[in-house]
This record gives structure tokens, C-alpha cells and sequence, in this order.
């Protein structure tokens, strides 16, 4: 198999080491493509590509970037099915799944196309008479982005839709298990007539490309998501050069049923905000808290819920839960449920590892329901990303408001109840940067995401993101 190429100035080029790295199918653990694996030589040639281009992108009109953003939207709306399998063949998300995201980053591209064209700036009265303020909003440059592999897609989209927008220009490093999505994003983007050198791809060593972000001073700013422990070795390098950073980290989501519920609502919101992406996602919830007086019956009816869930390869059509996306996160997911049973967790479903048949050669977790939790639990703590939910009961809503924002994460919150003025109740106390209620699955391109506490810095989404990759500037005029 020939290996895929990066994309630096407008070119598609391989390593300077030469070096090339196999990409693994987690349902089957077969190969399913190879690419060129390079490290910060590579990365220190798409920013050089990336600064020079920055010159006139900065400066093209916003109808004129809005007009590649736009094209870009129909690119990748004409592609779905394609890039659809091809997410599902690096990481296992089902087909389904995977159609909905290519929609979703096509939606950032639209959206941001709009977007380009409201950087609007103001001026503000002066208090002396012989003087006018004006100001105004510039891109911040360069922008390296570095992205996960479980919206392969859709993260990328997420991040370089608004910098193109603000007049940024790109160099983006993908995960190492997704890079084909990225590379069939770019031969999009290829297509969709950017000036070359705008958007760089840059696949390689996360440490080796990831110092050359923090260390190269035409960089401006780094907007990552990933894992907190990773996002905080960013921060702390990007603190060198006081470079802009955006950040979307771990979640730990507490998901709240109440009593006054609707029971089989809450277990379909749950089944989407728990089970999508088989758990992988920062805003999937990591602990349910149900009312001890519909315990019973909830559990009951999630279980039920999982035992009609079909899970298997992400590129068959009827697969609801997909494999995990390698041994590392398989590791982890085993671990977080072993640990529970050492520390007393009992399993009413699932909790083993799914090694005969069809699952036989792919990183497969039962779908998994673990009651008797206590808060020394790694699962109670740290974020799984599996398809495992710990059961908590609660006695009322304070003691459950204390409950879930006792983390260190502050991402995603999710409520089921039928009383109004608890529901506003529930969103203004628990500190998370987004709150569902009565909705398991809250992402919209224009709603604002990301998290408080250790789950991020900035937001993606809608107008704030722009906010992420604009300067503002006070222009004094003395008259
Ligand atoms: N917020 C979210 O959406 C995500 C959260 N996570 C959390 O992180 C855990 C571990 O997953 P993992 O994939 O290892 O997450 P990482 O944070 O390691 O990976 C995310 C991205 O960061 C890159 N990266 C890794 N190390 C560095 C570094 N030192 N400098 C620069 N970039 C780096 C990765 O590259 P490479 O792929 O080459 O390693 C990838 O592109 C998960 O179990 C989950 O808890 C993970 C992914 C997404
Ligand atoms: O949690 C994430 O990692 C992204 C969620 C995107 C979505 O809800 O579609």
C-alpha cells in the first residue's frame, strides 16, 4: 500500500524522515491505509507555508475566504458517504454516527462562511473633544491546531472553519489512529481552490510536531482537544511565548434523573449521551445520579435498552455501538471497570471484553451498568471514555447539586425532570459549560462548547469561536 501524504503549501509531500506509520481498522485490527509520519522538521516547514500565506489571507476580503469556506461546504456535504467510511474504518464509529458528523462539520464550514463576514468592530465616544476611538478585530496569525480521534472530522472542521473565517491561516496535526479523514478533508480542501499554503496538514510525532507548535514564535495560538493531561503540557509551552490557546479537555458528565421524570426519555437521552461514539466522547456522561424512589425501574429500563443495542464493525448499517478505537483505550476501560469490582461495584450488565465471533480480533467492551459506587473509584473520578455507567442514588436536589460539581471537570451536565422551575434551577447551579435538560445530545455549530474548571479554556461554536482567533485593537484618532 502506498502511503498518504501530508499537505504543506499546497503540496502533498512525505516525511523528511522518510518514516511512515500504519493505520489500524479497531474492529478488525486489519490495515486499512498507510501515511507519511513526520515530526517538527515537517512542522516547522507548513508554519513557514502557513506565515507566508498569512500575508494576503489576512488581508483578502471576508467574502472573498467566505467564498472557499463555502465551497468547502458542498465539498464535503457531496462526500459524506465516502469520508463516513472512512471514520468508521480508522475508529469504529458506526455508519450512522459517522454521516451525522460529516453533516456536522459541513455545517461549521457553512456556518463560518457566514460568519466571516460579522467581524464587525465599533467605535466608542471619546471624553476629549479632540480625539476618536475606534476599534477593530484582526486574525492572530498562525494558528497550529492538534486534534482527537473521535470526531475526526468534525473536530477539525471545528477549529479551522472560524480561523480561516478571521483570516488565520492553518496548520493542523490529527491524531495518529484517524489521519485518512484528515487527508481526505484535505484533498477537499484542495479542491476547494484555497491559496496554497492557508491549510497545512501536518501528520507526525505528537511530541516532536507538538514542541514545534510551542516553540516557533510565527505561531499565535494553539487550539487543542484532547486530554487534559495533554492540554496542560500545551498551556504550560505556550506560556513561553505567551501564545492565545483554546482548549477542549476531559469531561466527567453527571447525568440527573429525577423522580418527576420521564422515565423512558431519560433512558433514551442517557443511551445518546452515554453510548454515541461507544462512550468516547468529552461530553458523554460519566456518572448518573437517579432519585432512589425510580432507581429500580430506571435501572431496569436501561438494561432493557442495552440488551437491544447492537453492537459491532461501525462500517455494518445496524450497529449502534462500535469497537473502541484501540488497546490503550480497551486498557483503560477494562481497568475502570475492574477497579470498581475491587472496590465493591457490583455489574447488573455487561463488563467484559467481547473476544469471540466477530469481536474476536477488534478492542470490543459490553456495554456496561455498575451499581454500589463509591467516590474512591477511578470511574467515579477520571474520564472512562468507554460505554460503562456507574449508578448513584440521591436523596434530593441540593445533595445532588453538591454531588455533581464535586470534579475537577466542568464540561457537559445533563437533567431529566417535568418541573419548569427545576429545570432553571438545575442550569444556573451546576458549573458546566453546557447543561442538557431533558436533552441527551446538546451540540449545535452555533451554541457555544467547551467547559469550565480543568475542562478548557474558550469555546468552539457560533460566534464565540471567533472570538478565539481575533486580536482587538484600540485605534486612537486625534482630530
Ligand atoms: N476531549 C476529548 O474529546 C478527548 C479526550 N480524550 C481523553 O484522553 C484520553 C487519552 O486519549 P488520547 O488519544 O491519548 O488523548 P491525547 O490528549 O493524547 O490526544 C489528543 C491529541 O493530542 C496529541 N498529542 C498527544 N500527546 C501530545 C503532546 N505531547 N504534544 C502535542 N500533541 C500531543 C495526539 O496525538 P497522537 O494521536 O499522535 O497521540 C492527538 O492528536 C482518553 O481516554 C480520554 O479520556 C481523548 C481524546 C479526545
Ligand atoms: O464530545 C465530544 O467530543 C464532541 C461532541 C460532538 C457531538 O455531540 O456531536
Amino acid at each position: 500500500m502506498d502511503a498518504k501524504m501530508m499537505f504543506i503549501d499546497g503540496q502533498w509531500v512525505a516525511a523528511v524522515s522518510g518514516e511512515t506509520l500504519e493505520v489500524i481498522n479497531p474492529a478488525t485490527s486489519e490495515q486499512v491505509g498507510v501515511v507519511s509520519f513526520g515530526d517538527g522538521r515537517d512542522a516547522a516547514k507548513a508554519i513557514d507555508a502557513a506565515h507566508q500565506a498569512f500575508r494576503t489571507w489576512s488581508k483578502a476580503t471576508a467574502r472573498e475566504r467566505s467564498k472557499y469556506l463555502y465551497n468547502l461546504y458542498e465539498l464535503v456535504r457531496q462526500d459524506r458517504d465516502n469520508l463516513a467510511g472512512i471514520i468508521s474504518a480508522e475508529m469504529g464509529k458506526p455508519l450512522r454516527e459517522a454521516k451525522g458528523e460529516v453533516l456536522g462539520a459541513a455545517d461549521n464550514f457553512m456556518w463560518y462562511a457566514e460568519e466571516a463576514k460579522r467581524v464587525y468592530g465599533e467605535t466608542i465616544p471619546s471624553s476629549l473633544p479632540n480625539k476618536r476611538i475606534m476599534v477593530i478585530h484582526q486574525p492572530v496569525g498562525v494558528v497550529a491546531a492538534i486534534t482527537p480521534w473521535n470526531f475526526p472530522v468534525n473536530m477539525v472542521a471545528r477549529k479551522i472553519a472560524p480561523a480561516l473565517a478571521a483570516g488565520c491561516t492553518v496548520v493542523l496535526k490529527p491524531a495518529e489512529s484517524t489521519p485518512l479523514s484528515a487527508i481526505r478533508l484535505f484533498e477537499l480542501i484542495e479542491q476547494a481552490g484555497f491559496p496554497k499554503g492557508v491549510v497545512n496538514l501536518v501528520i507526525g510525532h505528537p511530541e516532536s510536531v507538538g514542541q514545534e507548535f510551542m516553540e516557533n514564535t510565527k505561531v499565535r495560538k494553539i487550539a487543542f482537544t484532547g486530554s487534559t493531561r495533554v492540554g496542560k503540557l500545551l498551556m504550560e509551552g505556550a506560556a513561553k511565548h505567551v501564545k492565545r490557546v483554546s482548549m477542549e479537555l476531559g469531561g466527567h458528565a453527571p447525568f440527573i434523573i429525577f423522580d418527576d421524570a420521564n422515565l423512558d426519555a431519560a433512558v433514551e437521552g442517557l443511551f445518546e449521551s452515554k453510548y454515541r461514539t461507544s462512550g468516547q466522547m468529552c461530553i458523554c456522561t460519566n456518572r448518573l445520579y437517579v432519585h432512589e424512589s425510580v432507581l429500580d425501574s430506571c435501572t431496569e429500563k436501561l438494561v432493557e435498552r442495552l440488551k437491544r443495542s447492537k453492537i459491532g464493525d461501525g462500517r455494518n448499517k445496524d450497529t449502534e455501538i462500535g469497537p473502541l478505537v484501540n488497546e490503550k483505550g480497551l486498557s483503560k476501560v477494562l481497568d475502570h471497570i475492574q477497579d470498581a469490582k475491587d472496590k465493591g461495584g457490583y455489574i447488573v450488565y455487561g463488563g467484559n471484553r467481547l473476544t469471540e465471533g466477530e469481536y474476536a480480533n477488534g478492542f470490543y467492551v459490553e456495554p456496561t451498568v455498575i451499581v454500589n459506587i463509591t467516590n474512591e473509584m477511578k470511574i467515579y473520578n477520571e474520564e472512562t471514555f468507554g460505554p460503562v455507567v456507574p449508578i448513584i442514588p440521591f436523596k434530593d436536589e441540593d445533595e445532588v447539586i453538591e454531588l455533581a460539581n464535586d470534579s475537577n471537570y466542568g464540561l457537559a451536565a445533563y437533567v431529566y425532570t417535568q418541573n419548569n422551575s427545576r429545570c432553571f434551577r438545575m442550569a444556573e447551579s451546576l458549573e458546566y459549560g453546557i447543561v442538557g435538560i431533558n436533552d441527551g445530545a446538546p451540540t449545535q455549530t452555533q451554541a457555544p462548547f467547551g467547559g469550565f474548571k480543568e475542562s478548557g479554556i474558550g469555546r468552539e461554536g457560533g460566534y464565540y469561536a471567533m472570538e478565539g482567533f481575533l486580536e482587538t485593537k484600540f485605534v486612537s484618532f486625534g482630530v
